[in-house]
């Protein structure tokens, strides 16, 4: 491996740019040596003023660029599946954007194509994992001081959604963030999910089942319910309170500064996920870096992203159904027998 590890960024869009500058400009370890997107204006804007760095069209001549050594795909979510497999045909470690692969048949072979190679290479951007409030809420959970944890009540709201945005979207984009945070909060599996809609909101685009109200079952009798509402309109918030037996723990109700001027107080609340989650990101990054330079994968594995993957598919039927859902999850192969 050489002094800096050199990355291939697949998608300069919203959040590739944004890792492009992370890697380059917050993250030490690292140097991104190629970007690939089919809209080159993108591509060159998102690497502009960066000596060195190439660009393509194609995923794969990124791949191929001498001197890559690692991938962060930040494509969209249709893409993955490809640009996985071609990063583990070349041995190149990866980290992914959710959603891994938003089809579980797809994310079930992304699972057994690693699996086959015995060894991990995939991180997925759940970076959830990585915020400071969310890891305190883990560590409070697993010292068991609350008891067993019973329920989480969640909140996701955005500001506004884009405009290719769809009600399935709400939970395999949106929802997808709680699932993967309450497997790896609570240790349990999802079985089973009800989606229940409220009237929508005048302020979403029309057709648009918004806000949605999401109640999974885990296999250990937690429940956890979602209220996504990705058209609030007013700020980017992302809540969970715990609800445990001998006590409850609340995280996302602080995060942002209190200005008190002429004799009032205002909370300031985010935008959007690239403000709420910032720190998270760059401590996603920095794990990532350090971790493939040391020849080690952690985080969230290719299990936890199929896992997702099958919770949000169901989801997807909840909501369509009208009906409580059961999720069917594929065996775990042994590579990822770690807890989640
Ligand atoms: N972790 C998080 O909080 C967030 C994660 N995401 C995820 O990041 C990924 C990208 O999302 P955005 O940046 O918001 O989308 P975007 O639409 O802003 O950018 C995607 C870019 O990928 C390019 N692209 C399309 N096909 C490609 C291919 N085959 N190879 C390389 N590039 C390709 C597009 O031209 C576009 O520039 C998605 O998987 C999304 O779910 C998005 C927002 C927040
Ligand atoms: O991952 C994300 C987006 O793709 C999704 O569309 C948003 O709802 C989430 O808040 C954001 O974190």
């Amino acid at each position: 491996m050489s002094q800096l590890l050199g990355v291939a960024v697949l998608g300069a869009g919203h959040m590739g740019a944004d890792h492009i500058r992370r890697l380059d400009r917050v993250v030490s370890g690292a140097r991104v040596v190629a970007v690939a997107d089919p809209d080159a204006a993108r591509a060159e804007e998102a690497v502009a003023g960066r000596a060195g760095v190439t660009v393509h069209a194609e995923a794969e001549a990124a791949l191929d660029v001498p001197g890559v050594e690692a991938v962060l795909i930040a494509s969209p979510g249709e893409a993955h599946e490809e640009a996985l497999l071609a990063a583990f045909a070349r041995g190149l470690p990866v980290l992914c954007e959710k959603p891994m692969v938003p089809d579980p048949a797809g994310a079930l072979r992304v699972v057994e194509a690693e699996a086959g190679l015995g060894r991990r290479l995939t991180q997925i951007g759940f970076m959830r994992r990585y915020d400071t409030e969310y890891a305190r809420l883990k560590s409070l959970l697993d010292s068991g001081r609350l008891g067993r944890p019973l329920l989480l009540h969640c909140t996701h709201r955005n500001v506004s959604s884009p405009p290719y945005f769809t009600s399935a979207m709400l939970i395999d984009s949106s929802v997808s963030h709680e699932i993967d945070a309450a497997r790896w909060l609570l240790g349990h599996e999802i079985d089973a999910v009800t989606v229940h809609r409220p009237r929508p909101s005048a302020g979403a685009p029309a057709g648009l089942s918004d806000p949605q109200f999401v109640v999974f079952e885990t296999d250990r009798g937690a429940l956890v319910d979602v209220e996504v509402f990705v058209n609030c309109g007013f700020g980017y918030q992302v809540r969970c309170e715990a609800v445990c037996e001998a006590g409850s723990a609340r995280i996302g109700e602080d995060h942002t500064m209190v200005v008190t001027a002429a004799g009032g107080a205002r909370e300031e609340v985010p935008a959007d996920y690239l403000l709420r989650f910032a720190d998270a990101y760059d401590r996603e990054l920095r794990a990532w870096v350090d971790a493939t330079r040391a020849g080690r994968v952690t985080g969230p594995s290719a299990w936890d992203g199929y896992a997702a993957a099958a919770v949000a598919e169901a989801g997807v039927r909840a909501l369509e159904s009208g009906t409580r859902t059961a999720v069917g999850l594929a065996p775990r192969p042994a590579l990822y027998a770690e807890p989640h």
